[in-house]
């Protein structure tokens, strides 16, 4: 396929983004592995009783995360995701319910449910990851795809588990303007695209640092809660804006606006989390309880980015060490961790403290 950016994954890359599209629109895809499996999947959250008649295989399941299934009690787990048989236990608003901890309650659900004993297929593993990367429910309905699937769009299992990677090391600037900044005159906006055209991420480099010593930097992950409205419930906004003024009273760097909004389950999923937050789980739990990880980021994009910008070592503003290993891990040289916290409000103290119980974080 050709592409302005002349490299061979790109194919793979778009295949996996027009699937995405093809989900969040409730259409189902197939998705192929290497173990000649082919199967038909679709997104649990959009389970209605018409969805469901695609699904009348007798070898139709549904698919839950490891995380997801440990809190509805389900045993014993043999790997991730764990399959439950449709057929004779689970109608539309059953699935719908065990895919999303925020509408169990409009449907309590009646278990016990049955799991298949056996390992999981890598297109299995991949059909959960493809709702990930759409920003769905990690649940989905799989059956075997039939001949009348044909015209569905096929997606390869290798494709969806190697598009995080491939997504970064394709990432290009795109734009770049000066935008100077209440805090930071001297800032200039770059734009990274990857190689398929998804989802931007931003650089805000402000002055002109040095490329031959370690740069003041700031990995900031997106939050349209804190960062543009100044929601209480988290630390975010106060950390983004906080990073402009110290980077640009330091006399320079870097901080990169990442658009993994919600550490990495996008905005609706952290919308949910707030609910079960609501209900008196904190921040890890509420995310487990979806069927994420608590934190869902890599951070090979804003290691990429660095290099595209020139940077090979990083002060790093932060308090997760999360983040300085994940820096590392992706090839940069990161020679202090900086501080970066600040007072907390009657809203966010559980959620800076869970930060600290439970996360590592150095507050
Ligand atoms: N899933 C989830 N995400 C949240 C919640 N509160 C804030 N976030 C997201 O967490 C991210 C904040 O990350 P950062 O401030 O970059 O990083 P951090 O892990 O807190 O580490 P620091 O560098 O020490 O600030 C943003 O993407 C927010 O949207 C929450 O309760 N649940
Ligand atoms: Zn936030």
């Amino acid at each position: 396929m050709s592409s302005p950016f002349g490299s061979a994954p790109v194919s793979a890359l778009v295949v996996v983004d027009r699937a995405v599209s093809e989900l969040r629109r409730g259409l189902d895809v197939v998705v192929t592995d290497d173990a000649g499996q082919r199967l038909r999947i679709s997104a649990a959250e959009y389970a209605t009783p018409d969805r469901l008649a695609g699904f009348s295989g007798a070898d139709a399941r549904l698919l839950l995360t490891n995380r997801r299934a440990a809190t509805l009690k389900l045993r014993p787990l043999i790997g991730d995701p764990v399959a439950l048989p449709l057929a004779g236990q689970l109608d539309a608003a059953t699935i719908a319910s065990l895919a999303d901890p925020t509408v169990d309650l409009d449907h309590p659900l009646r278990g016990p449910f049955s799991i298949l004993r056996r390992a999981p297929l890598a297109a299995e593993f991949a059909a959960v990851k493809l709702m990930k990367l759409a920003r769905l429910l990690p649940a989905a309905l799989v059956v075997e795809a039939a001949s009348t699937d044909d015209g569905l769009l096929e997606v390869p299992a290798s494709a969806i588990t190697g598009y995080d990677d491939m997504a970064a090391r394709g990432l290009r600037i795109v734009s770049d303007a000066r935008v100077p900044l209440a805090d930071a005159e001297a800032a200039r906006i770059i734009g990274f695209r990857p190689a398929d055209g998804g989802i931007e991420h931003l650089a805000i480099l402000i002055g002109d640092p040095s490329r031959r010593e370690p740069v003041l930097g700031r990995l900031h992950s997106e939050c349209f809660t804190g960062d543009l409205l100044g929601s209480l419930r988290c630390d975010c906004g106060e950390q983004l804006r906080g990073a402009i003024r110290t980077i640009a009273e330091a006399g320079g760097g870097v901080l990169l606006y990442l658009a993994q909004e919600g550490r990495g389950i996008g905005l609706m999923n952290k919308l949910k989390a707030y609910r079960l937050q609501d209900q008196g789980f904190d921040t890890v739990e509420a995310n487990e309880r979806l069927g994420f990880d608590p934190d869902e980021r890599i951070f090979r994009p804003a290691a990429e980015m660095l290099r595209l910008l020139g940077f090979d070592a990083v002060r790093l503003l932060t308090n997760n060490p999360e983040k300085v290993a994940g820096l590392k891990a992706s090839g940069i040289n990161v020679v202090e961790r900086v501080p970066h916290a600040f007072p907390a409000n009657n809203h966010n103290e559980f959620y800076l403290a869970t930060k600290k119980a439970k996360s590592g974080h150095l507050l």
